[in-house]
């Protein structure tokens, strides 16, 4: 298996993207690479049932949410090896049925994500998985979504910390980065 180093030197910092000033780091060619998009899985999965399900009341984790839309590429395979529950926060507008809404700042823009109402039951267990933590405006209204419906968060999963934009600092719970960046 590939380690963090590996998957550390196949991110891709593209300048002045989205907006300048913004320098945008690329995961997808870690899933373009097989041996790399199976090491990170393997690894949060680890990391997840080694740490994080002993915090849990219920023994194991009950649902695994995905952040739209990066964190939609992991969390169904994350949530499928651990025997979870899979369960999207999309964009405003996107989702059917009555919701729940939060509106939040992110690095570059306000956004608005949403949670269906019935997708998660009081006291179930949950990790919050996306791509990447930047001001940690996303993964916070994310949390916040899991607490209006009674989920009880005991971790947040991201592949890259910008550890400079202290986002982690936001979070009601521990938060776990496989590669964090200082600058
Ligand atoms: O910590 P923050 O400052 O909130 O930024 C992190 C968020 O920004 C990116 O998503 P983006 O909103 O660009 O959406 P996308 O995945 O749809 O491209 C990234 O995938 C995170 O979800
Ligand atoms: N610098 C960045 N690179 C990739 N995704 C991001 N989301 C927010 N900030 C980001």
């Amino acid at each position: 298996m590939a380690d963090i180093e590996y998957l550390r030197k196949r991110l891709v910092a593209h300048p002045d993207f989205p907006k300048k000033g913004i320098s945008f780091l690329d995961i997808f060619p870690l899933l373009r690479d097989p041996q790399a998009f199976e090491t990170l899985i393997t690894h949060l999965v680890h990391h997840v049932t080694s740490n994080t399900v002993g915090k849990s009341t219920s023994g194991k984790i009950d649902v695994v949410v995905g952040l739209d839309a990066r964190g939609f590429l992991l969390g169904p395979i994350i949530a499928l090896r651990l025997g979870a529950a899979f369960v999207p926060v999309r964009k405003r507008g996107k989702l059917p049925g009555a919701c729940v809404s939060a509106t939040y700042e992110k690095e570059y823009g306000t956004d608005s994500f949403e949670v269906q109402s019935d997708a998660i039951q009081k006291g179930q267990t949950v990790v919050v998985i996306d791509d990447l933590i930047a001001t940690g405006g996303s993964a916070k209204a994310a949390g916040e979504l899991v607490q209006k419906l009674g989920g009880v968060t005991l971790e947040y999963l991201f592949i890259v910390e910008l550890v400079f934009l202290k986002g982690t600092a936001k979070l009601d719970a521990p938060t776990y980065s496989m590669i964090k960046v200082d600058e």
